[in-house]
Parts: structure tokens; C-alpha cells; sequence
């Protein structure tokens, strides 16, 4: 269904380990910035790296019907509000998007209202709300085909716009307990491990979250070997839209920067749809969200800050996203301990 994916260049990841080596400073003491820079080196297939100078964010929107079960802090319709105060500017990923200077879409994939949004933003729309998955299907067998096509095709449209670093955002009201159930039956963990307190829930409605989960997992655990079928089950429209988005950005080898507890739930299954997606990203901060821990876990990722963030948007990829730009600019454009005549004994 996707094409496979390569690796980063290996033999470029080489020598930018070796080019920090001979840079002007003490080895390692850039600490993880240097893997951020020879990553990025590594994904460009070039050592010095180019700059990062076209980011460009994608917020995928959906409702989804767990959100009736009273398990946010925010009734549903306020995706739907929340879609057009984004298209409409005001929101932390509008801010932080023009701070640093990133090309900004808003896809809605299914939220449930109708909303005076433009055409192009509802343009790949599949349904009005996605189904309750503690009780019925998220999607059609259709609906998650187009999907995942969705995803495919903005990911294409992405790419072909010119970009060097892209960054994937969720918006929808109860997704943080449709990403729970998603990292609890890709990782076996406990409803309880899971599910945290989203947009700041009580103890009362973190106990009603908790049962959805566990019901949503008894209706996932018969198809949580098939990455689709766990997405038509379990996950939503803008999930699964996500999912095939960051699976194709690797195909066509452009790095991305995962968000936090929504995003990486989608690139857990990512990695199910495209084997090795998981090179092409980086874990830019860890949520609150304790799915998002786990979910992190398994992909083998470290996430580069930690500032107790819970927003989603793409804002925790935005905030890191200088640091990135920062360890690519150090790796390309310090001068060496031979170009400055600098004596060093290592
Ligand atoms: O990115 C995260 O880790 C994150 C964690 C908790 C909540 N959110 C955002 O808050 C909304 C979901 O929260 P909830 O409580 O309705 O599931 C949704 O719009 C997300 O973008 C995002
Ligand atoms: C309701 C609401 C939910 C959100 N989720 C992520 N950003 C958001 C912003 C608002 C306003």
C-alpha cells in the first residue's frame, strides 16, 4: 500500500559524526543537538546540511464520538469552533507557525459541524464525526481508504510544494482517549497506563475515560495486527489521515516533527503501514499524556524537551523546531579546529 522506505543516507550520518569531531568545541558537548544535526544531514543525503528554511505544518481536524461519553473537559462542538478560530488565526499554532515562518494548512478530515471555512480546507472531508469506538466502527472500510489516500495525497502536496521539514498537528475534541486505545492495543498496556488527563480532566471523568478505553479495547484487540482495520475500528478520520501522512513524508524522505500524545499515536500505526517511517522522525517533546510516553517508547524515540506541554496543534514539534534549525545551522556553519588553528588534543 506504501511504497517502502528507505533509511537516511548511513554514509552521511558518518561524516557528520565525524565533521562535529572536528568542529570547535569538545566532542559531544552539544549534546543531543549534535543527533538532531546528524539527522537532519542524514535525511538531506548532505553533509554540511542545508538549512532549515521551509517548515511547513499540517493540522489534521476531526470529531470524534467518544467525545458524548463526557470524557473531556470540552463539550464536542468546540472542535468545530476551535477549526475556525485556526483558519481564521488566534491560535497557538497560528503564532507559533508565523514565528517561525512555516507554511500553515488546516485539513478538516471529519468535524462533525458544517463550518464557514474555505473549500480547500474541507476539500478531503470524509464524514461529519467519526464513530464512538467503544461502541460501533470509526469509519466504513471506504471512508478509511479514503483516508488514507487523504493522508497520502497532502503529504504528496506537501512535498511537491517545497519543503524541508514537515510537522503534523491534530485538533478534536476527546482524541486524546481515541489515541489511548490506539497505543493500548498496539503496546498491550493497561487502560490505566494510558489515560491521562487530556485537556484537564478530573478524577471523576478520568474514571469514565478509563472505561471507554477499556471497552474501545475489547472492540480493538481482535484486529490490532492490521494497522487498517485498527484504524476503521478504533481511530477516526484525522488519525488515519495522520497516519498515512507521516508514513508517505518518509517515503519521500522528508524529515518530520512528531507533536505529542495524538500525533505519535498516529505514527505508531504509521510504522505499521510503512515499515521504517519511523528514521524519517523525531520526537520533538514529551506530553503529559502517558499514551504518549508509551507510544514513544516503542518507536525507539527520545523526545528532545520536556515543558510539560499538552496543547497538541503541532505546537510542541513548533517549539522545538528552532532547536532543530539551531543543530543544523551548528553542524553546517562552525568553523573546524583546522580552519581556525585551534591546537586540540582529541
Ligand atoms: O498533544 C497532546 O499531547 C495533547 C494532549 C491532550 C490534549 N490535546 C489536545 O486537546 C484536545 C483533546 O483533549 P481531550 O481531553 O478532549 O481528549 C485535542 O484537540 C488535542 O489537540 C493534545
Ligand atoms: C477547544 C480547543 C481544543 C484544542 N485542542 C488543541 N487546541 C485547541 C484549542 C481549543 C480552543
Amino acid at each position: 500500500m506504501f511504497l517502502p522506505v528507505c533509511p537516511p543516507d548511513e554514509s552521511v550520518k558518518q561524516a557528520a559524526l565525524d565533521r562535529w569531531d572536528r568542529l570547535v568545541k569538545s566532542p559531544g558537548a552539544l549534546g543531543d543537538l549534535e543527533d538532531v544535526g546528524t539527522w537532519i544531514a542524514a535525511c538531506q543525503g548532505v553533509c554540511p546540511p542545508r538549512p532549515l528554511t521551509r517548515p511547513r505544518v499540517v493540522v489534521f481536524a476531526g470529531d470524534h464520538g467518544v467525545a458524548t461519553r463526557g470524557i473531556s473537559v470540552y463539550p464536542a462542538e468546540a472542535t468545530a469552533q476551535a477549526l475556525i478560530m485556526f483558519v481564521t488565526g488566534g491560535g497557538a499554532v497560528n503564532v507559533l507557525a508565523a514565528a517561525n515562518g512555516a507554511a500553515l494548512r488546516i485539513v478538516d478530515m471529519a468535524v462533525a459541524a458544517e463550518t464557514p471555512v474555505p473549500d480547500e480546507v474541507k476539500r478531503f472531508k470524509v464524514r461529519h464525526g467519526s464513530g464512538a469506538v467503544d461502541q460501533e466502527d470509526a469509519l466504513t472500510d471506504n471512508e478509511v481508504r479514503l483516508a488514507v489516500e487523504a493522508g497520502r495525497a497532502i503529504a504528496d502536496q506537501e512535498v511537491d510544494a517545497g519543503t524541508d521539514v514537515l510537522i503534523a498537528g491534530d485538533l478534536g475534541i476527546g482524541n486524546s482517549t481515541v489515541a489511548a486505545i490506539l497505543v493500548a492495543a498496539l503496546t498491550g498496556a493497561e487502560p490505566t497506563a494510558v489515560v491521562g488527563r487530556g485537556s484537564g480532566i478530573d478524577n471523576e471523568t478520568w474514571i469514565r475515560k478509563v472505561a471507554v478505553v477499556r471497552d474501545a479495547l475489547c472492540r480493538a484487540h481482535a484486529v490490532r495486527a492490521n494497522p487498517l482495520a485498527l484504524l476503521r475500528t478504533s481511530a477516526s478520520a484525522d488519525i488515519a489521515a495522520m497516519a498515512a501522512f507521516l508514513a508517505q513524508a518518509a517515503v519521500r524522505r522528508t524529515p518530520v516533527l512528531l507533536d505529542g500524545a495524538i500525533t505519535t499515536a498516529a505514527a505508531l500505526v504509521a510504522e505499521r503501514l510503512a515499515p521504517g517511517a519511523r528514521q524519517w522522525w523525531l520526537a520533538s517533546h514529551r506530553s503529559t499524556e502517558p499514551s504518549h510516553q508509551l507510544a514513544l517508547a516503542q518507536l525507539g524515540l527520545k523526545p528532545l524537551v520536556d515543558l510539560k506541554m499538552r496543547h497538541g496543534e503541532g505546537s510542541g514539534a513548533l517549539i522545538a523546531l528552532p532547536l532543530v534549525a539551531m543543530a543544523t545551522r551548528m553542524l553546517a556553519e562552525m568553523t573546524t579546529f583546522k580552519e581556525a588553528g585551534i591546537t586540540s588534543h582529541v
